[in-house]
């Protein structure tokens, strides 16, 4: 270490780099952070936190709407600027918090752009430092649709600091970020059109419940048009309008964009030091090494084919730090991954899904749990989860969770499937009631009776 500034220096500061950083300052390594934005990266300031806090009242809303007959007839009301406000007093005290944190804790931050300029040499802003490891965790940004008018088309950091909501939005893309989006502005008498490249909404999920969810959005007032490619982006008297190739054309006070993201590998020395990419982040191999096997990547910037997730990068963050330190030197193997979509109702998901079940009968079956029509779901009527069993070893091979409660209830189901626990181990277990969890717990059977 005595020829290097530092032990390890991470380009970014998101959760690919701060959770293996600590471990690695436990264990008395010198660490650094080099963060050309916001401390912290996506998920506190432009993702998962920011959407959580504007998506809390409408979730409150749902929750409201379920009770309607059984002694709530009224919804709360909505008040965007209020709530914006909010977000914004947790939100934008995290970088400061950070900034104050990290160094009291012994890391260094430079402030600015990282630039390799060879194995161990890094360009931070105006200064240049060494180290002997690094870690390339430089996430991702919104991949802006290049069509005509594109300087029109709002991305996800847009959104998420909109001072008010427009009458009217077009977005552009059924995918994740879209759909959780517009779960929130159609609850606000938002008009909506969802404008999607391919035959289906939300590619990664469970078709059934997909389709239950553009149903119950349809319901709500969105308009959804599949197979259509947009074409122009134009402003006009009142707004945009938005056409697509097949000649559909909507007029807008709003266009949000969310086509995918693409990694942040742009003009930071790869090429020049030698680092292999493509277009979907850094090549990488089994035990997250680089091109050059001193240089580490970790999180959203790696070309993966796990979800590109906050707990992901945690993982690999977490990993490369037991590497470096020499606590782990087998390849990474991740467990089973859960995803979860934020929409209205969520959608949850681990394992094996039903469609994957269903090529392999002889295998697996599943178990579907219309679980909704019950107090403890809070009348949460269209509830539903479908359970994938191995016959053989009864099992839980997956779930889908469709419903109000589905991002608490996945993580339940995660211990379960990654543990290989059977319904015979959770009748040993005495778990608290009356909970919507204990209920779910109470009913998986390989059997499919409701026990
Ligand atoms: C709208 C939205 C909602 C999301 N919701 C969820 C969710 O609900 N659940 C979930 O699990 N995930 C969610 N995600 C994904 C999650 O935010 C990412 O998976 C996670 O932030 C990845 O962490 P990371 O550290 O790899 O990258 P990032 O958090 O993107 O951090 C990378 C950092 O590197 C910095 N950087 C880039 N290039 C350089 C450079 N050359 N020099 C210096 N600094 C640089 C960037 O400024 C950034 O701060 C969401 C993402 C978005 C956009
Ligand atoms: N809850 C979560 O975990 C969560 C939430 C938001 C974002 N994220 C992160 O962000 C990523 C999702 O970002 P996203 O929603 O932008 O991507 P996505 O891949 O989920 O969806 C993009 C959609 O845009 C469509 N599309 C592409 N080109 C198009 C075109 N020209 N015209 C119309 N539609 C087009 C695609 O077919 C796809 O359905 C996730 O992979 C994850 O990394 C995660």
């Amino acid at each position: 270490m005595a020829d290097f500034d530092y032990d390890v220096v991470f380009i970014g500061s998101g959760h690919a780099a701060f959770h293996g950083a600590f471990k690695l300052l436990q264990a008395g390594k010198k660490v650094a952070f080099i963060e050309e934005d916001k401390l912290g990266g996506t998920c506190p300031n432009y993702g998962c936190d920011a959407k959580l806090l504007l998506d809390g009242p409408f979730e409150v809303i749902q929750d409201s709407q379920n009770y309607k007959g059984f002694g709530l007839d009224t919804a709360p009301q909505l008040n965007w600027e209020d709530l914006m406000k909010y977000k914004h007093a947790w939100i934008d005290r995290i970088p400061g918090m950070m900034k104050e944190m990290f160094p009291k804790a012994g890391i260094d931050i430079y402030e600015g752009k990282g630039k390799l300029t060879d194995a161990h040499t890094i360009k931070a802003g105006d200064k240049q430092i060494t180290a002997a490891n690094i870690v390339i965790a430089t996430g991702a940004h919104d991949s802006i649709l290049p069509a005509a008018g594109k300087e029109y088309i709002h991305g996800s950091k847009d959104f998420l600091s909109i001072p008010h909501l427009p009458k009217s939005i077009v977005f552009i893309g059924a995918g994740l970020i879209s759909l959780e989006f517009a779960s929130m502005a159609v609850k606000a008498g938002t008009k909506i059109e969802v404008i999607e490249y391919s035959d289906r909404a939300l590619a990664q999920y469970d078709k059934k419940y997909v389709d239950k969810l553009v149903a119950k959005m349809k319901a709500e007032g969105v308009s959804f048009h599949f197979n259509e490619a947009v074409n122009e982006v134009k402003k006009n008297n009142n707004g945009y309008s938005v056409t697509t190739e097949a000649g559909l054309k909507f007029d807008t006070d709003y266009v949000f964009g969310a086509t995918g993201r693409q990694v942040n590998t742009q003009d930071m020395g790869l090429d020049e030091v030698g680092i292999t990419y493509t277009k979907g982040g850094v090549s990488v191999d089994d035990h997250l090494r680089t091109s050059l096997k001193n240089i580490y990547a970790s999180g959203d910037v790696i070309d993966k084919q796990i979800p590109k997730l906050t707990p992901t990068a945690t993982f690999e963050s977490n990993y490369i730090a037991a590497q470096i330190l020499g606590k782990d030197d087998q390849p990474i193997d991740y467990p089973t991954v859960p995803f979860i979509a934020y929409t209205l109702p969520r959608i949850a998901q681990i394992g094996l899904t039903p469609g994957q079940a269903q090529v392999e009968p002889d295998k697996y079956q599943e178990q579907v749990l219309p679980y909704g029509k019950s107090f403890d779901t809070k009348h949460d009527d269209d509830a539903e989860l479908t359970v994938i069993f191995e016959k053989e070893t009864h099992k839980v091979a997956g779930a889908v969770i469709y419903g109000g409660q589905a991002a608490s209830l996945i993580n339940i189901l995660t211990f379960v499937v990654d543990k290989g626990l059977t319904n015979d181990d959770l009748e040993q277990m005495i778990f608290g009631f009356p909970d919507v969890s204990y209920s779910i717990l109470g009913m998986l059977n390989p059997n499919g009776a409701m026990g």
